[in-house]
């Protein structure tokens, strides 16, 4: 299989490589995935993570394991068990879907190689495509407040709603993102502002509970955040804290975006209390871990609610950013996303 390489995925010289984030921005680790036991741990820990990203990582796998050799009911069950890791992120059901379609096929090894890399190429267009539209609903010396990771360490390309404002300070030059942190697991302090860091666009750290003052203050002017799926009716899940950013923005009347590629929808659910919602373990909430160890705060046996995601109603969302475009609440009233 040919190379292919991303800011935390890479298939080199016949060997699968992800990179730690779980342990970014302080330590940079990589490691090899060989086999479905270790990409599931990579999964299920976030190590690897990023709707696009998980779906490309176990889609990476299968093809790996296709060049080894390995049968087609081997392949098969491979696909069940990666697909089993996470529930809510609908691209990671994508991939696996092509994948199955590849496995019937006569010259099974080579479609399913075939199918991974189309899908990882692919996936660095879309990115490029919803940035460029994204880009054009943002104006000189905006301040943008995005949650969570979306940028390129969660895709193969430069990200969704943080490629968006990667294309949006090309363009302008003077952009300002304020960062949730994102807890329980602080991908955005962890993981967005390394990226902002790294692509030299100015930042500013928030914890989650600020952006209500912030918004008050007037100084946020507009909030692109990432989905994990959006459903037919335009409802969409994304990680935790989302849906309380989309009530601010409502009452604080702040334009308010979602950023996706057509990986993201999944028109076989009707409505966003249809998509099941990720349940992860207490401890992420009692306390917090990383590269610098852990951290336990809470009583040890103190009981917690844990969703990895939450669903924001299409009736506080301004527009739908796609790689085809830019949706109104009017485009999917009239049922604009159930033509994918
Ligand atoms: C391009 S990323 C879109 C979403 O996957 C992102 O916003 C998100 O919620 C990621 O959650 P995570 O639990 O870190 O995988």
């Amino acid at each position: 299989m040919q190379d292919l390489i991303a800011s935390s995925l890479k298939f080199q010289n016949n060997t699968l490589m992800v990179l730690d984030q779980y342990l970014l921005p302080h330590q940079q680790v990589w490691h090899e995935c060989r086999d479905v036991k270790t990409m599931r741990e990579l999964i299920l820990s976030l190590k690897i993570r990023g709707a696009p990203l998980i779906g490309l990582g176990a889609s990476l796998l299968i093809a790996y394991l296709a060049e080894q050799d390995t049968t087609k009911a081997v392949l098969a069950q491979a696909i069940d068990d990666l697909e089993a890791t996470r529930p809510t992120a609908v691209n990671l059901m994508h991939c696996m879907a092509k994948l199955r379609v590849a496995l019937q096929q006569q010259d099974y090894v080579a479609e399913v190689i075939n199918t991974a890399v189309k899908l990882f190429n692919e996936d660095i267009a879309l990115c490029e495509k919803m940035a460029t539209h994204g880009a054009k609903l943002v104006n000189s010396g905006d301040n943008i407040l995005t949650h969570c990771n979306t940028g390129a360490l969660a895709t193969a390309g430069i990200g969704t709603a943080l490629g968006v404002i990667y294309k949006a300070q090309q363009r302008h030059g003077d952009i300002h993102v304020w960062v949730d942190e994102t807890r329980p697991l602080l991908q955005g302090g962890r993981l967005t502002a390394f990226e902002l860091e790294r692509w030299q666009i100015p930042y500013t750290l928030i914890c989650d509970n600020m952006a209500a003052s912030l918004m008050a203050a007037g100084k946020v002017d507009k909030i692109f955040v990432g989905a994990d799926r959006i459903a037919a009716n335009g409802d969409f899940a994304n990680k935790v804290g989302t849906y309380n950013l989309a009530v601010l923005a409502h009452f604080h009347d702040i334009e308010f975006y979602v950023v996706a590629p057509l990986t993201t929808l999944d028109i076989n659910t009707a409505c966003g209390k249809e998509i099941e919602i990720e349940q992860r373990n207490g401890a992420e909430v009692r306390g917090v871990s990383g590269s610098f160890g852990e951290a336990l705060w809470a009583p040890t046996n103190a009981k917690v609610y844990n969703p990895a995601f939450d669903v924001t109603p299409a009736k506080l969302i301004t527009g739908w950013v796609l790689d085809t475009g830019v949706y109104s609440q009017a485009d999917i009233k009239r049922g604009a996303l159930r033509g994918f």
